[in-house]
């Protein structure tokens, strides 16, 4: 709009554009003219020339049926032509890069007026930085690459890297040293808080198959790398990575094994002299694999379980897999057929790669948690809105006990699923890896699973709540949609739930004294 000059009319000027092929709105203060659109009108042309629509103020009508998106679209902002006399637009204004204003839709810490014992000032501008980032430069990407299923662009990918992004998501450590972070955060300051408000703003997109595509591969599969590879393997592709021009990803779960890691079928066999390993087998769900260059792969060695770090060569072969969310995750099936690896390239000790595996779980799955926690959130914030808005038997859709009483379920549960999280997270930042392996590993499969049990509560409750709108792609509901139909895969990957319960239970029980009795 910037280019053009809009001119301010009374709202009797407004009304004498009242007819086909001579049609003017009001919405909120803008004054459009959709003379030409309305034959166009996906909504149709009836709809537009009805006396209450007409040259009238149309905002209540236009809010009730369409996202405020819709305005925002550079073919629909030119639709509008002016504004109204001293009048300015009320709905929306000041919500971009900014915390929501809405009840429940930002944490107790981000929430006016409200307190938290684990923040700073630090994760406070962190913060900032990453709203902002996420709205302005990944947020478009993300809806696109959603809808045509293309990789995370290369664009975003070297501008959020130049930024160091990509290294702030795998937590602290000594690969931050000497870098500069996004929000002036110093690399020896940066914690598992820090790494908290990084995923839980890159979530906030709302978009599941580009957030695992946005590099989900690097945080679960370069932890092995970065723990256990040799120097200079790991100088390497670490750098690789960080840079956004290579791609990682966590080849374990097979169709013969998914969370019962210890029945994985691949194999890896050393050869005569002793230099190299030969890899056969099949991996299937492996995200980002479409598009990985380095695969870190769950073997079957001689006398147990043994992690390789693999390059894509010769032998190495990738399928995309439909899957419910977007093809921008690169979900894949992996064939090895006989690939020969360096045996420098083993990540941790021969046969010992069951603890390897076992360790990074811990992360990931946390990683997960905070992905969850602030997709409920969001959804709860969709849900406020609607509800407000929606009118049903002439009065908001809120004026429903039940509506009310659904929506009571969904923020308890969101902000019990926080504060619990928060409390782990604690846990992660005075603990040592070695600490946080033996003694959260419990901890964490029970906040998975009860996040994902909340986050398919809420699910079902929003759907209900939106009606037909949730289960179209497009329109009112389409955040509903797109949760709904993708929030089992928080369910399944990193561990399936009903795995996670029974680990954190059969955790608790070793830790029982021998001498209690009731
Ligand atoms: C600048 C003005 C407008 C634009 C750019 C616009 C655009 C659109 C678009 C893109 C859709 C498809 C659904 C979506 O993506 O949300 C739609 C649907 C619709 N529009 Fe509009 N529209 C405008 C004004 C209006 C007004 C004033 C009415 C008043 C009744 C209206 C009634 C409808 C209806 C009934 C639908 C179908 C909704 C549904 O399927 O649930 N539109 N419009």
């Amino acid at each position: 709009m910037a280019s053009k000059e809009l001119k301010q009319f009374s709202r009797e000027d407004v009304a004498s554009h009242n007819k086909q092929g001579d049609l003017w709105v009001i919405i909120d203060s803008k004054v459009y003219d959709l003379s030409k659109f309305a034959a166009l009108h996906p909504g149709g042309l009836a709809v537009l020339l009805d006396p209450e629509v007409a040259g009238k103020d149309a905002t209540e009508i236009f809010y009730s049926l369409h996202r405020h998106e819709v305005l925002l679209k550079p073919g629909y902002t030119r639709l509008q032509i002016g504004s109204i006399k001293e009048q300015s637009p009320r709905i929306n204004v000041d919500i971009a890069g900014k915390p929501s204003k809405v009840p429940y839709a930002e944490p107790t810490w981000l929430t006016e007026g409200y307190y938290s014992p684990y923040y700073k000032e630090s994760h406070r501008n962190l913060h900032k930085a990453m709203r902002e980032l996420t709205e302005t430069l990944i947020y478009p990407d993300a809806q696109a690459a959603e809808e045509n299923g293309k990789r995370p662009s290369q664009d975003v990918l070297d501008r959020t890297a130049a930024l160091n992004l990509h290294p702030m998501r795998m937590g602290p450590g000594k690969h931050l040293k000497g870098l500069e972070l996004i929000g002036g955060v110093k690399p020896e300051e940066y914690d598992y808080f820090h790494e908290l408000v990084v995923t839980q703003e890159l979530t906030r997109i709302g978009t599941r198959g580009y957030a695992d595509g946005f590099l989900g591969g690097m945080v679960i599969g370069l932890p092995p790398v970065l723990n256990f590879a040799q120097p200079a393997v790991r100088e390497k592709v670490t750098k690789e990575v960080f840079s956004g021009k290579k791609f990682i990803c966590l080849a374990i779960s097979e169709a013969f094994a998914g969370s019962d890691v210890a029945g994985l079928r691949c194999t890896a066999t050393r050869t005569e002299d002793g230099k190299h390993f030969i890899i056969n087998g099949t991996k299937k769900w492996i995200t980002n694999a479409t598009f990985a260059d380095y695969f870190t792969v769950g073997c079957k060695t001689e006398h147990g379980l043994t992690v390789f770090l693999v390059e894509r060569g010769p032998g190495v072969e990738t399928t995309p897999i439909k899957t419910s969310y977007s093809p921008a995750a690169g979900t894949a099936y992996v064939t090895f057929d006989n690939v020969k690896v360096p045996a420098e390239n083993m990540l941790g000790p021969e046969d010992g790669g069951l603890f390897v595996i076992l360790s990074n779980f811990n992360h990931e799955r946390w990683v997960m948690c905070c992905g969850s926690a602030r997709s409920q959130r969001l959804i709860v914030e969709e849900c406020l809105k609607w509800v407000n808005q929606r009118k049903v038997f002439g009065k908001p859709l809120v004026s429903q006990p039940v509506i009310r009483n659904k929506l009571a379920g969904m923020i308890a549960r969101v902000e019990s699923v926080q504060s619990w999280l928060e409390n782990v997270t604690h846990q992660m930042c005075n603990m040592t890896y070695k600490e946080q392996s033996q003694k959260l590993a419990g901890q964490i499969g029970f906040l998975k699973m009860y996040c994902t049990q909340t986050a398919q509560e809420t699910a079902r409750d929003a759907t209900q709540i939106f009606g037909g709108r949730a289960i179209t792609r497009t329109g009112m509901g389409r955040v509903i949609e797109h949760y709904h139909r993708t929030v089992p895969f928080d369910s399944l990957l990193g561990g399936a739930e009903d795995v996670l319960g029974d680990l954190g239970v059969r955790q608790a029980i070793k830790q029982m004294p021998k001498n209690v009795r009731l």
